[in-house]
């Protein structure tokens, strides 16, 4: 939803921030790159020891890198294979960091068994909820579905509630549950959208071997 009605706006308020880094002879490759690095630091150095609200805004500063790439890309006309392999891959990097800084909070400071595993499942399954749309398009088909929590809901949903959950420690009373309510939801909204590929996956693959089938037999007939 948030990639289909926000990245319209994002573009245009990103575009001339691409044009200024194209100017300085800065490559998509290395804003991929340094983006993903500065989401790796904010969510593995401060998420560990409950610093919600500086590592978010940490990761904040650093994840529109991931529309700000592909913006330079396109601008420079040189959207290439090897950059939409890289931008996804670290995109699975950058996802690990910020759910692993997670359960690494609440195995150690936070002390929670039921959260690390929460947060662990939020981890495993985005990944597995991107890899049925790599895996169903290399296998020839559409995938013709985004599903209910795409990696854009995700971030949001985690890292306004880490951002505010993190406020706790400047005093502001009542908001530290904001944090386990969100990855409760990516949770379940990462299983949801998981179902929702597959089943997708599973109706275009027999189509498409129904339709070979029939092109075969009318092949040989
Ligand atoms: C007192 C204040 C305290 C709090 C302060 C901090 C608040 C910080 C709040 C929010 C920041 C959230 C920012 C999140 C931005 C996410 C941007 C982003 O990276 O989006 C990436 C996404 C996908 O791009 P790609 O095409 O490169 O990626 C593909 C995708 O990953 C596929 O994954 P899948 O869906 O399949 O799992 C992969 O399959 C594919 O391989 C991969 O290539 O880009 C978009 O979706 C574009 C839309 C971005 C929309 C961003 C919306 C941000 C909205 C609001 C933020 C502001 C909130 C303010 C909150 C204030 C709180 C008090
Ligand atoms: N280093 C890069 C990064 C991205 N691309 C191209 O942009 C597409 C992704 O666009 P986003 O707005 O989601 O970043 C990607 O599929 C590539 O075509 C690139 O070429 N080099
Ligand atoms: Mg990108
Ligand atoms: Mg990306």
């Amino acid at each position: 939803m948030l990639n289909k009605y926000a990245r319209a706006f994002f573009t245009r308020v990103l575009t001339p921030f691409a044009a200024f880094l194209i100017r300085r002879g800065v490559s998509p490759d290395t804003v991929t790159l340094l983006g993903t690095a500065g989401v790796m630091a904010g969510a593995l150095v401060f998420y560990p020891r409950g610093e919600f609200f500086w590592g978010t805004i940490v990761i904040t500063l650093f994840v529109f890198s991931d529309l700000v790439d592909g913006n330079m890309a396109r601008q420079l006309g040189r959207s290439s294979r090897w950059g939409a392999f890289l931008d996804s891959t670290l995109d699975r990097v950058a996802d690990g960091a910020i759910f692993g800084g997670f359960a690494l909070w609440y195995a150690g400071g936070g002390d929670n068994n039921a959260l690390c595993a929460v947060s662990i499942f939020c981890l495993a399954s985005g990944q597995v909820v991107s890899y049925t749309k790599a895996r169903g398009e290399s296998i020839g088909l559409p995938v013709a579905v985004n599903g209910l929590v795409e990696r854009a809901e995700r971030l949001v949903i985690s890292l306004v509630a880490a951002g505010l959950a993190g406020l706790h420690k400047f005093g502001v009373p009542g908001i530290q549950w904001l944090l386990p309510v969100a990855l409760w939801i990516v949770a379940v909204g990462s299983l949801v959208t998981l179902i929702q590929r597959v089943v997708t996956v599973r109706r275009e693959s027999a189509e498409a071997d129904a339709a070979a089938a029939a092109q075969n037999s009318g092949a040989t007939s």
